[in-house]
């Protein structure tokens, strides 16, 4: 398994974010996280990535601890604000991603993506627009080619069309290379689109983890699955803890 967590749990001061969260990644599987405001998503995904310690529970990834894995250079993480060094040129961030990552960047596919995204390489970050902000930040996290990507609502901010075909290159990296994808999303859309599992997540607890294969036949059904569960959990006040 690329991401493994065992009853998993996470509380600030008095309040769980997080309760009981036990889920398992294989090679290749891009899995939709899903879930009101407020239900533990990014939680969720800080704590894969070692931004967070657990309260309780266990969180493996690549086999290792979350720190393990961060230092290792096989993980890709775009936070929700996709972080942009605003002084730093569009070119810049792409050098600073090759020397921190030697073994693994894709400089070609780099330079190509920037090139295709009509990002200008002497163009600072601080005056790209968000949308491009966060397009440079998934080049930078795409182009490490990692073993894990974690995205935490990568394409909030991106067109349709983009959110499209950045959903396709992400598909694309994991079929090509076996990357493992965990992604969080407003958008039930794009898991029909792109995801092969979905996690639905409300009042810090898992609701629903499956294979979108085994849950449903098309992406309307899947809608009214997703629906449905959050409905549910919207109508127990998320009162389980
Ligand atoms: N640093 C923190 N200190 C205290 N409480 C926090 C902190 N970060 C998050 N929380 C609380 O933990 C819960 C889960 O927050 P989290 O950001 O994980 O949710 P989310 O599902 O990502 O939400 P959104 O969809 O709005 O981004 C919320 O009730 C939030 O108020």
């Amino acid at each position: 398994m690329i991401l493994e967590t065992e009853a998993l749990a996470k509380r600030y001061r008095r309040r769980w974010a997080l309760y009981d969260c036990t889920l398992a990644v294989p090679e290749s599987a891009i899995v939709g996280l899903v879930g009101p405001n407020g239900a533990g998503k990014t939680t969720l995904l800080q704590l894969i990535v070692g931004l967070l310690g657990p309260t309780a529970g266990a969180v493996r990834v690549l086999g290792g601890t979350p720190d393990a894995a961060m230092r290792s250079g096989r993980v890709g993480f775009v936070a929700q604000d996709a972080p942009t060094y605003a002084g730093l040129t569009v070119a810049d961030h792409l050098s600073m991603g090759g020397g921190l990552n030697p073994h693994r960047w894709d400089a070609p596919a780099a330079a190509e993506r920037v090139d295709r995204l009509g990002l200008r390489l002497r163009q600072r970050a601080g005056r790209l627009s968000g949308g491009q902000r966060a397009q440079l930040a998934l080049t930078l996290a795409l182009s490490k080619r990692p073993d894990l990507l974690v995205l935490d609502e990568p394409v909030a901010s991106l067109d349709p069309l983009a959110r499209r075909a950045f959903l396709d290159e992400t598909a694309a990296a994991a079929t090509a290379t076996g990357t493992a994808v965990v992604l969080s999303t407003h958008l039930v859309a794009d898991l029909a689109h792109v995801c092969t599992h979905v996690v639905v997540l409300a009042g810090g607890r898992i609701r629903l983890a499956a294979a979108i294969a085994e849950l449903c036949t098309n992406p309307a059904e899947l809608e009214r699955v997703v629906l449905d569960e959050l409905g549910r959990a919207s109508g127990e006040g998320h009162a389980t803890r």
